[in-house]
């Protein structure tokens, strides 16, 4: 999953990459329409008032000027003055002015509105589609970053990104109507104001691009930044590295990479600025050089002293609309790479749900795997070679094996968070491919060594293991005791209502032997499931707990499929299939006689466990 990283431009492309700040616009725009039409419409009607009343504020003080300079003129004349004349332009002006202050107003309540639903919406969005993505893509470490960057920001980019290129029509629409009085004066004035206003644009236009770009090309360094803020903030990891004394080298990591990225910034900056302040000089040199005809053409009184002073206002407020349309187009490049991000991530391919069935073609047949290997993505080595295994219902099998022998990637492959590279699994005598996701989940109670410590109630970390009883108390009463948890859940303050962790007020911390005993009770609760997938689930618990576990199950297994992965011999030795896993292939297998009889690696391994405990 390379990401496509921007080419530099070339001359060929240098035009789209100029209008390349306009790319998302239109995605960002739909977006917010179908976040909200009434705002939307809103934010453009206030848009578009607020663009063209500055030019009509400006064409009534020149009426102002002009009947001021007529009624003194009266004034000396007859010693009378027609008052009405002068006073209805002040007073319309002030209500423009109003109407200007009514527009902003407005503009600004409704994009903080649409901000909150925008946010709401675009992390709706992520997180849906989260859900339809495979584990091969959460571990993939640049499709991670997308989704995270895609989540930090989700409130504010969209709607930045569209009210920039409103701001950017605003000022352009201001400009327009400025141009629309400035052409009386003479067409030439607005030519000479454009000519000189063009060289910044595209200066700035071409940094803002350049930056967009040292954005996505040093994203790595970006990513390693967060992780060393997570490290060094989260309660999870800050116990150890406190006692590591681990602060000062993973801050100084922290640092380096700052100075890295701060140096190719800070380079970037000086000669945005420093060009963008030379060509900036020959815009305001047009405009003061057009500003020095208009006093030349007042003095020699080719224009009334209302004429100059609208065309004075327009030049300065001509000059304002530029430098903040020159501020939008810098912001806009940053949203479209937020927006490119998160459209990446949101078009994601999502792997087609292929199968429909709800039951085998052979029912009761259990699980087979035939000749299957698995090779995780972007490795080069397979983790699984050549595993073929039987498991009626009624069945146990233990999976036993060093560290990284492949164990848990059996029980992925099982649980089909991931497909086999060959060979192919079968549930009652079907394709794993072939059946119906969800119905495969019903009939799976999993327990993984690195289960979920959800910060919710006690209860609820039971009913989480089947969603159809999430809150029925009778039940996680029934996983609680099978998984041997409820004694202490009856100690805690609020029973099954206690919240659980330390990341909400009142919650109460656990033990790892008591987290495992919830874990295992979750697995419970799936009383629909007939395959029982246990990777290490007594590893925390205390010796009469993992043995009370073991006869509980003995007794419980009935025509239940269970599969074990377990360190721990004693555990072990119960089940009616062993097998030694070495480098992803079955090194042996059988009962614990037979394994014992043969004296291969199985026997070896636990006469020097047994030995451990004399
Ligand atoms: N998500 C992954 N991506 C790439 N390689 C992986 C991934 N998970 C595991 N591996 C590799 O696959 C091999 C088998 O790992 P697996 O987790 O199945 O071992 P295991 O037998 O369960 O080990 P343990 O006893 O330590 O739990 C290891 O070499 C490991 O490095």
């Amino acid at each position: 999953m390379r990401r496509a990283v921007p080419a530099p431009p070339t001359n060929g492309n240098r035009l789209s990459a100029f209008f390349g700040v306009f790319r998302y616009s239109h995605r960002a725009l739909a977006l917010v329409w179908q976040t909200s039409r009434s705002l939307t419409l809103g934010l453009a009607l206030c848009t578009l008032v607020a663009g063209v009343l500055p030019a009509v504020a400006a064409w009534l003080g020149q009426l102002i000027v002009d009947a001021v300079v007529a009624a003194m003129a009266q004034h000396g004349e007859t010693g009378s003055v027609a008052w009405w004349p002068v006073l209805r332009y002040v007073l319309a002006e002030a209500g423009v002015i109003a109407a200007i202050a009514l527009a902003q107003r407005g503009l600004s309540a409704q994009q903080s509105l649409l901000r909150a639903l925008l946010g709401q919406k675009v992390n709706v969005m992520i997180l849906e589609k989260a859900g339809t993505l495979t584990l091969a893509q959460f571990e993939d470490s640049e499709f991670y970053d997308k989704l995270t960057r895609a989540r930090r920001e989700a409130s504010i980019r969209p709607l930045g990104l569209v009210n920039k290129t409103f701001s950017l029509a605003q000022n352009a629409i201001s400009l327009v109507s400025f141009g629309v009085l400035l052409v009386q004066f003479s067409p030439w004035a607005i030519l000479i104001l454009v000519i000189g206003a063009l060289p910044v644009f595209v200066s700035e236009a071409k940094f803002s691009g350049d930056a967009f770009r040292l954005f996505r090309w040093r994203s790595p360094q970006t990513r390693m930044q967060m992780y060393l803020e997570t490290v060094l903030a989260r309660e999870d990891s800050i116990k150890e590295v406190k006692l590591f004394g681990l602060e000062p080298l993973l801050l100084d990591r922290y640092r380096r990479i700052f100075d890295t990225l701060y140096g190719e910034d800070r380079r970037l900056t000086l000669r945005r600025e420093t060009w963008g302040f030379l060509l900036g000089l020959l815009g305001t040199l047009a405009f003061y050089g057009a500003y020095a005809w208009v006093v030349v053409e007042t003095v020699t009184g080719q224009l009334t002293l209302g004429e100059m002073t609208m065309y004075l206002m327009v030049f300065k407020q001509g000059q304002a609309a530029l430098s903040a349309s020159l501020t939008s187009i810098s912001g806009m490049y940053e949203d479209n790479l937020y927006l490119s991000n998160l459209y990446e991530y949101l078009e994601q391919p999502v792997d087609a749900e292929t199968g429909t069935r709800t039951a085998g073609a052979r029912p009761g047949d259990g699980i087979r795997f035939e000749n299957v290997s698995f090779t995780y993505p972007g490795a080069e080595t397979p983790a699984l070679s050549g595993i073929s295994l039987h498991l009626r219902p009624g069945g146990s099998l233990a999976l036993v094996g060093a560290n990284g022998s492949g164990k848990t990637t059996l029980i992925k492959l099982l649980t089909r968070l991931y497909a086999p590279s060959e060979g192919r699994i079968l549930l009652d005598g079907s394709d794993l491919r072939d059946w119906d996701v969800q119905a495969l989940r019903r009939r799976t109670g999993v327990i993984f060594q690195d289960f979920v410590r959800y910060q919710l109630k006690v209860g609820e970390n039971l009913g989480a293991g089947d969603v159809t009883a999430f809150a029925d108390e009778a039940r996680w009463q029934e996983a609680a005791r099978r998984g041997l948890a409820d004694d202490f859940i009856a100690d805690m303050p609020g029973g099954y209502h206690t919240q659980l962790g330390r990341w909400f007020k009142g919650g109460q911390e656990l033990s790892g032997g008591q987290w495992q005993k919830i874990a295992l009770s979750r697995a419970y609760m799936r009383e629909s499931a007939d395959i029982l997938v246990l990777d290490e689930p007594t590893a925390a618990m205390d010796a009469a707990a993992e043995a009370a576990v073991f006869t509980d199950f003995r007794e419980h297994r009935h025509d239940k499929m269970t599969i074990l992965i377990s360190h721990r011999f004693s555990t072990v030795r119960a089940a009616d299939q062993i097998l030694v896993v070495e480098g992803g292939r079955i090194l042996e297998r059988g009962d614990h006689d037979s394994l014992m009889a043969a004296d291969g690696r199985y026997a070896r391994l636990f006469r020097l466990q047994a030995k451990g405990y004399r």
